[in-house]
């Protein structure tokens, strides 16, 4: 079943049930905020094509694994406004890819992302400027991250402020060993608005959470596997030859976790990804829904008939 299948069957199933009823049907949307919270989603994508620069590319590649390019180079690869658009238009593209089953997130130029554009910011620095583009992103990245791809962001050079929220929408990180992810927030007067402290306390722990934000600490990758934030590090590509490329190294990394149909990876996905967002019983529930979508389908009759053994 399609994601949007099992969000219209949420949808259904929380119609009719008050407030939790209200709070599914955002889930279901994959969206944080709708016109019920006074965001208006046209009215914020036009604001921010104000502010163009650089841009966001996709490739979706036969292997089933996409990659996601954050490439505005002259700039460290800040979002610019337009950048912030593009990347909610390929996060529409890859909600819809159905042979898709994973998602590489990185930077060009080997380099993350130095967070929001800060001449964008300066110019929309108002409160309520300000408050749209924080709902705008949160609703991206939101989406990006219930996308039911296995998503892996591929850290190079620095994951700065805004390149640092970014990286937690992805279930894992894996860093290149002089890589370096900074939550700069308070040293810019901020917190992180685009969801990135909320995930973050998800991915480290609250304790851990409150260190690297108080402290706006650089997370190198000896102190990112030690707080559990990144997943991996890779190989010096000039250091150990025959290591491949980080892109590489990352495609080989997560091909332990791919390997069979689209259909059941995705499968793997949703169900983790309503055990990790969903109470107990509507997590359970939709864990059924997703059960029953690979129960007699062709890989689970391709593996019965085969009487697979697991040595
Ligand atoms: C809710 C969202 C919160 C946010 O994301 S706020 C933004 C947080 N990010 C920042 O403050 C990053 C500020 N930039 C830096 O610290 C440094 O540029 C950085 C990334 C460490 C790189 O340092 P260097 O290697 O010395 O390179 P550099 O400073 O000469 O930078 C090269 C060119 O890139 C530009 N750049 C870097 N980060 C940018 C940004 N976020 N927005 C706009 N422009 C940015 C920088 O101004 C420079 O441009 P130019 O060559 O002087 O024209």
């Amino acid at each position: 079943m399609a994601l949007c299948a099992l969000r219209r069957q949420l949808l259904k199933r929380s119609s009719s049930c008050g407030a939790w009823g209200r709070c599914m049907q955002r889930w279901s949307s994959g969206c944080v905020y709708t016109d019920v919270h006074g965001f208006n989603q046209l009215e914020i994508r036009e604001k921010l094509q104000a502010f163009p620069g650089g841009s966001v590319d996709l490739l979706k590649q036969d292997s089933g694994v996409a990659v996601l390019t954050i490439n505005n180079p002259s700039r460290m690869n800040a979002l610019s406004g337009s950048m912030m658009v593009d990347l909610e238009e390929r996060v529409s593209q890859l909600e819809n890819w159905t042979d898709g089953k994973a998602l590489i997130v990185r930077g060009a130029a080997e380099t993350f992302c130095s967070g929001s554009d800060l001449n964008a910011v300066r110019a929309i620095s108002n409160p309520q400027d300000g408050m749209k583009m924080c709902m705008f992103m949160q609703n991206a990245l939101t989406r990006l991250l219930r996308l039911s791809l296995i998503s892996v962001a591929l850290v190079e050079g620095r994951a700065l402020g805004g390149g640092a929220e970014l990286a937690t929408a992805c279930d894992f990180r894996l860093m290149a060993s002089d890589s370096v992810i900074q939550f700069v927030h308070k040293h810019m007067g901020l917190v992180p608005g685009w969801g990135g402290a909320t995930r973050l306390v998800r991915i480290v722990g609250s304790q851990n959470a409150l260190k690297l934000l108080a402290g706006a600490l650089k997370v190198d990758p000896e102190l990112g596997l030690q707080v559990g934030l990144a997943d991996g590090v890779l190989q010096d590509p000039q250091g150990q030859e025959g290591a491949g490329t980080p892109l590489q190294q990352a495609e080989k990394w997560l091909s332990s976790y791919i390997k069979g149909p689209a259909p059941v990876i995705q499968a793997v996905k949703k169900v983790v990804l309503s055990g990790r967002e969903l109470p107990l019983s509507e997590a359970l529930r939709t864990e059924k829904d997703v059960f029953g979508t690979v129960w007699g389908g062709p890989a689970n009759l391709q593996a019965l008939a085969s009487k697979s053994k697991h040595k």
